[in-house]
């Protein structure tokens, strides 16, 4: 089974290669992540998922093929141009301001977008631009069921909080097409539930696309369209959650690992 075209082209890697020195992190993959779908990317550890996110956000060095953003070839382009035009990333590590509120820390992407793009208008705080912001994160917050913590310092968070404040700073951006890598880590299984159920609604609702970097197969076969799986850099199956589970070259990749049994 091929992945379908979901509500339209979102991102796609065709023939990627990224080389670190002699090593191929990641060798001729391609895929398609459209919009209106998740698309799980997994793979044991050292795999390449994180070379190829980094490749389709434009902080790894493709040597070979090309990204495409809705359509339109982004190889090359700058990650910040890649934002704009509506790519949103979040990474591993949370990466979260402490001593800022919750809603502060929301907020703060869409701050430095504003002040990027009309400088002046950011520095004269402007009232429509703030009025817009705060509606943005309460949206946001409001998606995301945390809009209780929005006073609460970031420091004082638990890990599950924590992520759902990085999920909400994304999903605040509006972005079409989402970067998830390993959202979920630290999270207990009825937060997992929870974070899983969020990113549905968010995609049935808003149509946007994501692409989701994942070790927590049963967040993976709950919420996936469709599933790509890397080994050694290398595309070794592609498929339906049900595909994936049935596949004997997936149960060999994770031969040894807790991940697949985890499911
Ligand atoms: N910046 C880098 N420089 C050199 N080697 C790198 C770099 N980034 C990744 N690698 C190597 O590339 C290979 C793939 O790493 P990558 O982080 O993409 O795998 P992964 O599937 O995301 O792994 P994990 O599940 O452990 O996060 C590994 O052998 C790793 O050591």
């Amino acid at each position: 089974m091929r992945a379908d075209q979901g509500r339209g082209p979102g991102l796609e890697a065709r023939g990627v290669t990224v080389r670190y020195g002699g090593l191929v992190a990641a060798d001729s993959v391609t895929l398609s992540a459209p919009l209106g779908r998740i698309t799980g990317l997994i793979g044991p550890n050292g795999a390449g998922k994180t070379t190829t996110f980094s490749a389709c956000s434009g902080t790894a060095p493709v040597s070979s093929g090309s990204v495409h953003l809705f359509g339109e070839e982004v190889t090359g382009v700058p990650p910040q141009i890649r934002g704009q035009r509506g790519l949103g990333r979040t990474f591993q590590r949370m990466e979260l301001f402490d001593s800022l509120t919750v809603a502060d820390n929301v907020g703060l992407g869409l701050e430095a977008g504003l002040a990027g793009s009309k400088p002046w208008r950011h520095l004269l705080g402007n009232k429509g631009d703030k009025a817009r912001i705060v509606a943005r994160v309460q949206e946001s917050l409001r998606r995301c069921g945390i809009e209780d913590l929005a006073q609460v310092t970031a420091g004082e968070l638990s890990t599950g909080q924590g992520r759902l404040v990085e999920l909400a700073r994304v999903l605040a951006g509006n972005f079409r097409m989402l970067l998830l890598d390993e959202p979920s880590s630290g999270l207990d299984r009825a937060e997992t539930a929870r974070f899983g159920a969020i990113l549905r609604n968010t995609v049935a609702e808003t149509g946007c696309g994501i692409l989701l970097v994942e070790h927590d197969m049963s967040l993976v076969l709950n919420i996936c369209d469709y599933v790509y799986v890397l080994d050694f850099g290398k595309l070794i199956f592609e498929g339906t959650p049900a595909q994936i589970v049935a596949s004997q070259e997936v149960q060999a990749a994770y031969l040894g690992s807790a991940d697949l049994e985890a499911s």
